[in-house]
C-alpha cells in the first residue's frame, strides 16, 4: 500500500501536505485545472521527488529508502511527455528496462492493441500509438503476467494517459485499467483532464486547486457542478447519467 502522511512540498512547485493512500484494486482519478499540481503530485507518489514535509511510504518504507530496482518492480510511472528516444522496434521498447519475457511483451502488446506495430520503429508511430506503447512498457515493468494472489501490491501512475487517444481507445484503456486494478490488486492513480472519464471509470477522485487537494471521494461526491465551475472558471452544464454518475458539459 502506498501511503502519504502529511506529505507535500514547501518549495516550488508547492503542494500543501495531506494524508491519504492509494488502495490496491482501486482506480483513482486526479483532476484539476492546468497548473493545479497534478504532475507535481505524481512526482511525489512515484518517489521522483522526495517530500520536504511528511512521508510517502510503500509498505511502510519511505520511497527514497527503496532499492531502485526493487521499487521499479512495484511502481511504474507513465509520464505526460513521451520519451520514446531512439527508433527502437516497439517490441524492444516495451521490454526495455524490465525482466519481461517475450510472452510478457506479447501480453502487454495485446492488452494495448499494439500487435500490428510490434516490429515497427517507435519514432514513426502516431501520437496515440506512442502513448499506448508507453503504457504497455509500464505494464511490463510491473510484471503483471507473473502476479499471483500472494504478490505484493503494485502501483501504476499515469499522467494524462488518454490525451492522444480517440474515444474508442479511451474507452478501451479506461476499462482495461479498471480491470487490471481489480484482477491484479493494482493501485492506479491517473491524471485526467476529461472529467467525464473520471466520472465514468474512477472509483475515487482527488480534485486539486492551486497546489492543494481540495476534495476527495467518490466521483458523484467530488465532481459537483458548482465546485467544478468555480475551480475551472468555466460555465458548465452538470447533470446525472442514468446510473447516477455525473456528466459535465460545457455551456454554449
Ligand atoms: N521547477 C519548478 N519551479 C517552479 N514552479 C514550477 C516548477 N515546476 C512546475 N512548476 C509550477 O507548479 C505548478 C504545478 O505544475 P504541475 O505540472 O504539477 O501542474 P499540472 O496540474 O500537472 O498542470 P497541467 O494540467 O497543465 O499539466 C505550475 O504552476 C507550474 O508552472
Amino acid at each position: 500500500m502506498l501511503t502519504l502522511a502529511d506529505a507535500g512540498f514547501a518549495k516550488a512547485p508547492a503542494l500543501t501536505p495531506f494524508s491519504d493512500c492509494l488502495i490496491p484494486g482501486e482506480l483513482l482519478a486526479i483532476v484539476g485545472p492546468n497548473g493545479a499540481g497534478k504532475s507535481t503530485l505524481l512526482s511525489l507518489l512515484s518517489g521522483y521527488r522526495r517530500p520536504d514535509e511528511g512521508s510517502v511510504c510503500l509498505d511502510g518504507t519511505p520511497l527514497h529508502r527503496w532499492d531502485s530496482a526493487a521499487l521499479a518492480r512495484r511502481r511504474a510511472l507513465v509520464a505526460q511527455t513521451l520519451t520514446l528516444g531512439f527508433d527502437w522496434p516497439v517490441r524492444e521498447l516495451v521490454a526495455l528496462g524490465s525482466e519481461a519475457s517475450p510472452a510478457d511483451v506479447d501480453e502487454a502488446l495485446d492488452l494495448l492493441d499494439l500487435q500490428a506495430f510490434a516490429e515497427r520503429g517507435a519514432l514513426g508511430l502516431s501520437g496515440g500509438e506512442a502513448q499506448r506503447v508507453m503504457i504497455a512498457r509500464a505494464l511490463c515493468q510491473l510484471g503483471l503476467g507473473h502476479s499471483t494472489e500472494d504478490s505484493p501490491g503494485r502501483v501504476l501512475l499515469l499522467d494524462e494517459p488518454t490525451s492522444a487517444l480517440d474515444i474508442g481507445q479511451q474507452q478501451r484503456l479506461m476499462r482495461l485499467l479498471r480491470r487490471l486494478a481489480q484482477e491484479h490488486r493494482l493501485a492506479i492513480a491517473c491524471v485526467l483532464h476529461d472529467l467525464n472519464l473520471a466520472a465514468r471509470y474512477a472509483h475515487r477522485v482527488w480534485l486539486l486547486e492551486r497546489g492543494r487537494r481540495i476534495a476527495a471521494g467518490a466521483p458523484h461526491e467530488v465532481l459537483d457542478g458548482r465546485t467544478l465551475a468555480r475551480v475551472f472558471e468555466a460555465e458548465l452544464v452538470a447533470c446525472r447519467q442514468a446510473d447516477g454518475s455525473p456528466l459535465v458539459l460545457l455551456a454554449p
